[in-house]
């Protein structure tokens, strides 16, 4: 898999060259190898539908992912519609959740209660963020974990960190995938993870340390952390920053993973500089974010059928 060629469109959208039919990520005395994201992805994707088709042959019904969303923030109605889109592609239904802004915890943790009650939906993602007034913990514990297609509850991340079957949260599950379609190895190798969110960047590190990487996070308090940086073999940014990342802090070789996804489509990394450096390089679009939404979809199949066949 690792010599899949990167679509044109993910190449122009990530300023790559193509040379000679060998995809190069930038012109550089030293090019990155792009990590498609788009091909695996969609792979991820027939294979659910194929699922999700035979579900609903033996059921009469699709499996339905309920998407709950928090007032109406541009950016989080987008991905939401996104993640809709594919599920209708995918033979998933989708049961949306409008809430207001204003809404409170107790509000929000009694409409996700009834979701996780609710025999007719096998999956919940509630869209992170849902504002500061909300205890966000609280509304995701009350996904009920065999509805966490999303991965966000306590009883996912500890599963997933003891390396025991659950739902892993989706952007560190697909940024696993990605790299296992690369064939990149992560025994002994210092993996550091820019960011600690509790849906990304923390179980990104707690997937790689299973994997036998030695892992270092870093976070708005690190001191030094260019010099961190610098030693990365595998290099997973998750800062919410544009181009935080500079190809002067790349190791040689590296693999970087983009996990940003800013305004604009911009990464985390700078990705012109960067490629210079690194040995393998994700684009944004095309990398990461569509890996998150295969994964979410996946999830959503299996709670499907792992609901039935407990049933
Ligand atoms: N492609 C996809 O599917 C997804 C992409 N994203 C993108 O990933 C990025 C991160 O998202 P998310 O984890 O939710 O963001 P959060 O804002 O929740 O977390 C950001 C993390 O980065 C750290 N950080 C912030 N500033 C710095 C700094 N100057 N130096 C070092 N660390 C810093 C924070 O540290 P501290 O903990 O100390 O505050 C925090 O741990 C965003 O661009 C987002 O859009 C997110 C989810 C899915
Ligand atoms: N509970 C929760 N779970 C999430 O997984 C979650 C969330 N909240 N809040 C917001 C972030 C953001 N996120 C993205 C998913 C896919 C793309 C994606 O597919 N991007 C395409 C581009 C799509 C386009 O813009 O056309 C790409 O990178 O190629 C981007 C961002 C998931 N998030």
């Amino acid at each position: 898999m690792s010599s899949t060629q990167a679509t044109p469109s993910t190449q122009a959208a990530s300023g790559a060259q193509a040379a000679s039919g060998t995809q190069q990520a930038a012109s550089g005395t030293q090019t990155a190898r792009l990590m498609d994201g788009t091909g695996p992805a969609r792979r991820i994707i027939e294979s659910a539908a194929a699922t999700a088709a035979d579900f609903h042959r033996r059921t009469g019904t699709a499996p339905c992912l309920a998407t709950v969303l928090v007032g109406e923030d541009l950016a989080s109605v987008t991905y939401v519609r996104m993640k809709q889109a594919r599920c209708a592609k995918a033979g998933i239904e989708s049961r949306h959740v409008a809430l207001p802004a204003s809404i409170s915890t107790g509000g929000l943790v009694e409409k996700i209660t009834e979701l996780s009650e609710d025999p007719g939906v096998h999956g919940i993602l509630l869209q992170h963020p849902v504002g500061p007034h909300i205890d966000e913990r609280a509304a995701f514990e009350a996904i009920a974990p065999d509805k966490d297609v999303d991965g966000v509850t306590m009883h996912s991340f500890a599963a997933m960190s003891f390396g025991l079957p659950g739902f892993v949260s989706c952007t560190p599950g697909g940024i696993m995938r990605l790299l296992a379609e690369y064939d990149v190895e992560l025994t002994g190798k210092h993996a550091v993870v820019v960011g600690r969110s509790p849906i990304l960047g923390k179980p990104a590190g707690m997937l790689l340390l299973e994997r036998n990487a030695t892992v270092t996070y870093c976070h708005s308090r690190t001191s030094g952390l260019s010099a961190i940086v610098r030693q990365a073999d595998v290099l997973v940014a998750a800062v919410g920053r544009p181009r935080f990342i500079t190809g002067a802090d790349i190791k040689p070789g590296a693999v970087v993973i983009d996990a940003g996804y800013n305004p604009g489509n911009v990464g985390d990394v700078d990705f012109a500089s960067a490629a210079e450096r690194a040995g393998l390089i994700t684009p944004v679009p095309g990398g990461v974010g569509p890996m998150t939404i295969a994964v979410l979809l996946a999830q959503t199949v299996e709670a499907a059928v792992r609901g039935r066949d407990t049933a």
